[in-house]
């Protein structure tokens, strides 16, 4: 992306991934007038609940055979039933056992549903499978059967039946929660919080939990709306509570006794119990406009506009002088040479996927040895297995591939690459990483700042003010400029470039020891690049850290790597100094690779893939030998003097 490109642009095409926090969420939620009024409503149902002992204005019991079933008026403000008993205090009395239910009901719904959904889209695998399983078995079983056999077996215990209608409700929450979880866990800056050291309680404390509140806050509403009818269902056929005990459903039963000659009973609790539903809907309709207007909310205003143009004007002005990546192998001429004492030595790496038809091997047998200060370019087409690589090294292979066998020898302690669980500890403050999407490893709901402190906190044991002020410093170190103004902008309020910055400064935060870069210039532009592996060679320098740098780009390979490894297929072709390969690649591949560099491009000729080198250097030893044999040919023919 261009350091200038206008901001927001990646905010509204990234879509709901770009979801906020719940504080803006409700923010956004409290400006509709009909979720005010469903708020309205719903508070003022709460209160009467609660309040109905002290200002209903009769016992809801007290019988007066003198005012039978009369309309609103003479001190009864809606009338009363057919024992002359006021209607608005049973209505009022009604209130609480009716609430009491939906909230218990709604309780037990939401954390049964949050916590199966949650555990099953943010671990997936035997769990997700389990959870599944389970929420398949309670969509399946007809609800108003168990309900009717529970209130059966329980004698008419309301409170059980509601926590029944709860598990039951608690399929449809998980289904939701767990989608999103699914889509949430997929984001890169996931990975990222991951690679940062963050635990899986963090995570999903952080990253997930508000991410899916809008989802969770939707489907709570609708099912509070439905547990709303089928309370009431309940009390209309007398199994709740007993009459004469007032309930908005028993109320709703004696109204239709007398409907032929006093309809107007039907109003109050009917009326009572539709508004109730309808508010419980607006606020369900409410929260998901609310969260839709989060995902696609346009560019900030103009005052951050202004910022950051000025921002990515002295970037571009008063940066370090960028260099191209052009094939210039200008560090290869000190190459220190592979050394089984390396720094960072991988033995035996395979990698597999795991597929119907069994296992295929991604990547075959890898060795590489890295020293402190050095940087290994990993280069080769696209699905050689270089990405694969690098996660394995760190424990976070994509599901379906696992490794098979490898060992990591790094600064004198050995790790089993099988092991993942062995390897999260050097997550983040051993080995950092950085990735080929710098806006997609940043979390759109949190500050830069937010995001630095949260690393820095965790790795370093710093108060928050300290640790914002150690923010500054490490955007300063990554060469952002006015880094006290960017660093409380937001993921998409800064360019691409900058993105890829802040990723660094992330990752620097933990100080590892190993930096694991993906591709980290192919998103940007050719200036951007420039800059950004400027910056890596440097931070390599002056960290003294072990760089292993991904990439397709023989370019970036000549301009920051010692030493190179060329994969095909998940085969090591070759592994040499720079400088070695630039000069004298040793394999037909690589040569063919080194043909099809696009940096040697012939301006009108069209540029050749790594196939037709192949087949030009075949072509060209058979012409070769060819000669040769007729060399050999000719000596043989000349006359012996
Ligand atoms: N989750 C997965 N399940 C099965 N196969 C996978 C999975 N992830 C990657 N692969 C396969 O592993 C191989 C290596 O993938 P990898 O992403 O490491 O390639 P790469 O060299 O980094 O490619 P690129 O340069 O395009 O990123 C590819 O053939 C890919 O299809």
């Amino acid at each position: 992306m261009n350091e200038s490109a206008p901001l927001g642009a990646d905010f509204v095409a990234k879509g709901p991934a770009a979801q906020d926090k719940p504080a803006r969420f409700l923010t956004r939620l409290l400006r509709k007038p009909l979720a005010i009024a469903a708020l309205a409503w719903l508070a003022v149902v709460v209160a009467v609940a609660v309040l109905a002992p002290w200002i209903a204005p009769f016992d809801p019991l007290e019988q007066n055979l003198l005012a039978i079933k009369q309309g609103p008026g003479d001190g009864f403000v809606l009338g009363t039933d057919a024992f002359g008993r006021d209607v608005l205090s049973r209505l009022m009395h009604g209130t609480g056992p009716t609430i009491l239910g939906i909230v218990q009901a709604v309780v037990v719904a939401c954390v049964l549903g949050f916590v199966l959904g949650l555990t099953a889209g943010y671990f997936g695998g035997w769990i997700d499978k389990a959870v599944g399983q389970v929420v398949d078995l309670l969509m399946a079983l007809p609800g108003l059967v168990i309900l009717l056999s529970v209130l059966a077996v329980f004698n008419r215990d309301m409170t059980i039946a509601m926590v029944t209608l709860g598990i039951m409700g608690c399929a449809g929450i998980a289904r939701i929660i767990r989608s999103a979880a699914i889509n949430v866990r997929e984001e890169l800056y996931i990975d990222a919080a991951k690679i940062s050291g963050l635990g899986d309680a963090a995570i999903i404390g952080r990253h997930i939990v508000p991410r899916i509140v809008g989802p969770m806050i939707v489907q709570l509403s609708l099912f509070a709306a439905a547990a709303v009818l089928t309370q009431t269902g309940i009390s209309f056929l007398g199994l709740g509570v007993q009459p004469p005990a007032p309930t908005w459903g028993g109320m709703v039963f004696e109204a239709s006794q007398t409907l032929s000659d006093h309809p107007w009973l039907l109003a109050p609790s009917g009326g009572a119990i539709a508004l109730t539903v309808l508010a419980f809907g607006l606020l369900g309709d409410a929260a998901r406009d609310a969260a839709a207007e989060g995902w696609t909310r346009s560019a900030p205003n103009k005052r951050r506009r202004a910022n950051a143009a000025a921002a990515g004007a002295t970037s571009r002005g008063g940066g370090p002088a960028g260099t191209t990546a052009g094939a210039t192998g200008r560090r290869s001429a000190a190459v220190p040479a592979s050394a089984p004492s390396a720094f960072l030595a991988v033995r035996g790496l395979t990698i597999v996927a795991e597929g119907a038809d069994g296992e295929r091997i991604l990547v075959d047998n890898m060795n590489l040895d890295l020293d402190r200060g050095e940087t290994l370019g990993v280069v080769g087409e696209s699905g050689s297995g270089k990405t694969l690589t690098s996660l394995a090294l760190i424990g976070l292979l994509p599901a379906g591939t696992r490794v098979v066998s490898g060992t990591m020898l790094l600064d004198g302690t050995s790790y089993d690459l099988t092991r993942d669980d062995s390897l999260r500890p050097l997550r983040g403050a051993t080995i950092g990483m950085i990735f080929q999407e710098p806006m997609a490893a940043l979390d759109p709901c949190f500050s830069i700042e937010h995001h630095l402190v949260e690393v820095i906190r965790l790795h370093q044991k710093m108060g928050r003010t300290e640790a914002k002020r150690k923010a500054v410093e490490l955007l300063e170190m990554v060469r952002i400029p006015n880094a006290a103004d960017v660093v409380r902008r937001y993921p998409h309020q800064v360019s691409g470039g900058m993105a890829q910055r802040v990723g660094i400064a992330r990752t620097l935060a933990a100080n590892p020891r190993v930096l694991l870069a993906d591709e980290p210039t192919t998103a940007l532009d050719v200036t951007v690049q420039a800059e950004i592996l400027d910056l890596i060679r440097d931070l390599s320098a002056t960290q003294n850290m072990a760089v292993v740098l991904v990439t397709h780009d023989w370019g970036v390979v000549a301009d920051i790597c010692d030493r190179a490894l060329v994969l095909y297929h998940g085969e090591t072709l070759e592994a040499a100094p720079v400088s070695d390969i630039f000069a004298a690649p040793r394999h037909p591949y690589t040569r063919a690779l080194l043909r099809a560099n696009p940096h040697n491009a012939v301006v009108g000729q069209p540029l050749p893939t790594v196939q037709d080198s192949l087949q030009q250097l075949l072509d060209e030893t058979a012409a070769e030998t060819h000669a040769g044999v007729r060399a050999v040919d000719a000596q043989d023919k000349e006359p012996v003097r």
